[in-house]
């Protein structure tokens, strides 16, 4: 069969910038509590504080990917996206309309607009029904004739997502997984989406199949002017894929940035073990020795998360600010958006605070000595870097960042490279 037939497009010329793309999706202060509910009465005991509080927006036109550990609440923030569920706080907007508690009816026109991808392309395709059926059925839950009728769309959708258009009364279990997953894309393409909100769509595919069904994403994308969210545990995947990176960690992003920031220097801890923790072909990286950091133990329970930043637990920089004050997602740098008091390959946000926690030494343990001594030399020479960049421009003198944090109460240096140097400085010998 044609599965692995791949759809080539040249790429468009003169993209507008992403900041003059409209708005597609924004979202404020996300929240989704599950409730826990206990006894015959059924009482509410306490919650699964899945999302907590998430602010992002995505641009028309641009792939935003959402990375984390598994439980990180990547999948329920797609689901609340599509408003397959009902967000227990904060706002959904798509296209400027407040979409949060919309009912059945209310999203039905959005359903058009708004799709998603699942994970499992085995589970999600009914297997009692042959794919011209599945890929037809939006068309009829939407009450819309395409016009030629719905075989003939059906059977331009499989060929645009590289099936072959005469295998239209076939089954579900004649095809192999990334043909599976071509059926699933195709049924979410039926109605002409605007934004595809894709759950982890290869993580369930053989690793040769994985590539080709995310280079189809990435062709529909430039062909039909899509948006996509893309979920995925694993860095690799969204890498090649994504404008920008959004890292979760227990319900909240804990880094966005532009995706070649994200990758040329992390500033998170969690961003950079994760990181650290897929093999990325890089040129420059190889002749160094291995720089995995290995994260301590799992995610903790999303039912009662650590005080203040809750990623100190794992973190080899935490101290006791970390501890006790939640960090807020702030752009440091211009397309980079961090929570962190003692970012990597920046000026410390809070560098009174350098008495390590008994944990994060623990945690230091299992960070490889180059990579505590890496962290310690490229926060002081990225400091100097964008030290130096800016003092190219017309005011050499002018150290401030084009865009200020919102965190009153944390005055940063960030252009100050010695700073940086000696607080790092402090913390490896703090060890
Ligand atoms: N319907 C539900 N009721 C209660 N808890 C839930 C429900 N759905 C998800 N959770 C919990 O919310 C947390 C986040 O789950 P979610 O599936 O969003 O994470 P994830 O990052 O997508 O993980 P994975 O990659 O394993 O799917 C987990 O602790 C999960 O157990």
């Amino acid at each position: 069969m044609s599965d692995e037939k791949a759809v080539t497009i040249p790429a468009q010329a003169d993209e507008p910038r992403r900041a003059d793309r409209e708005v597609l999706l924004k979202v404020t202060g996300l929240q989704k509590h599950f409730p826990i509910k206990k006894g015959l009465l059924q009482r509410q005991v306490g919650a699964v504080h899945a999302v907590d509080g998430l602010d992002f927006e995505v641009r028309s036109g641009e792939t935003l990917g959402v990375v984390g550990e598994s439980g990180c609440g990547k999948s329920t923030m797609g689901r609340l996206i599509t408003r397959l569920l009902e967000p227990t706080g904060g706002k959904v907007e798509f296209q400027g309309k407040d979409i949060t508690h919309l009912g059945v009816s209310g999203m039905r026109p959005l359903r058009r607009d708004v799709q998603m991808i699942f994970q499992d392309p085995y589970s999600s395709l009914n297997p009692r029904h042959t794919i011209g059926t599945i890929v037809g059925a939006p068309f009829k839950l939407q009450g819309v004739t395409p016009e030629g009728g719905v075989k003939k769309e059906v059977q331009r959708l499989l060929s645009v997502v590289g099936l072959n258009p005469e295998h239209y009364n076939r089954y579900p279990h004649e095809f192999s997984g990334g043909q599976r997953q071509r059926i699933g894309i195709a049924r979410a393409l039926a109605l002409n989406p605007k934004l595809v909100v894709a759950d982890e769509p290869v993580s369930a595919l053989d690793v040769s199949i994985q590539a080709q069904v995310v280079n189809l994403l990435d062709d529909l994308q430039e062909e039909l002017g899509l948006t996509y969210v893309i979920i995925a545990h694993d860095l690799s995947v969204v890498r090649h894929v994504s404008d920008r990176i959004a890292v979760m960690y227990l319900g909240k992003i804990v880094e966005l940035a532009d995706r070649d920031l994200l990758y040329k220097s992390p500033m998170h801890p969690y961003t950079k073990a994760l990181m650290s923790a897929v093999p990325i072909p890089d040129p420059r990286r190889k002749n160094a020795k291995s720089e995995r950091i290995l994260l301590k133990g799992d995610v903790p329970s999303p039912i009662s998360p650590p005080s203040g930043c809750r990623f100190h637990t794992r973190c080899w920089k935490a101290t006791e600010v970390c501890r006790t004050k939640e960090p807020v997602l702030v752009e440091l740098r211009t397309g980079q958006q961090v929570a962190c008091h003692h970012p990597e390959n920046f000026a410390d946000q809070a560098p009174q605070d350098t008495v390590l926690l008994a944990v994060a030494k623990e945690a230091a343990e299992l960070v490889a000595d180059e990579v505590l001594a890496e962290s310690a030399e490229t926060s002081a020479a990225v400091a100097a870097e964008v030290a130096s960049e800016q003092a190219e421009p017309t005011e050499p003198t002018e150290p401030t960042e084009p865009t200020e944090p919102t965190e009153p109460t944390e005055p940063t240096e960030p252009t100050e490279p010695t700073e940086t140097a000696k607080t790092e400085g402090q913390e490896s010998t703090d060890k």
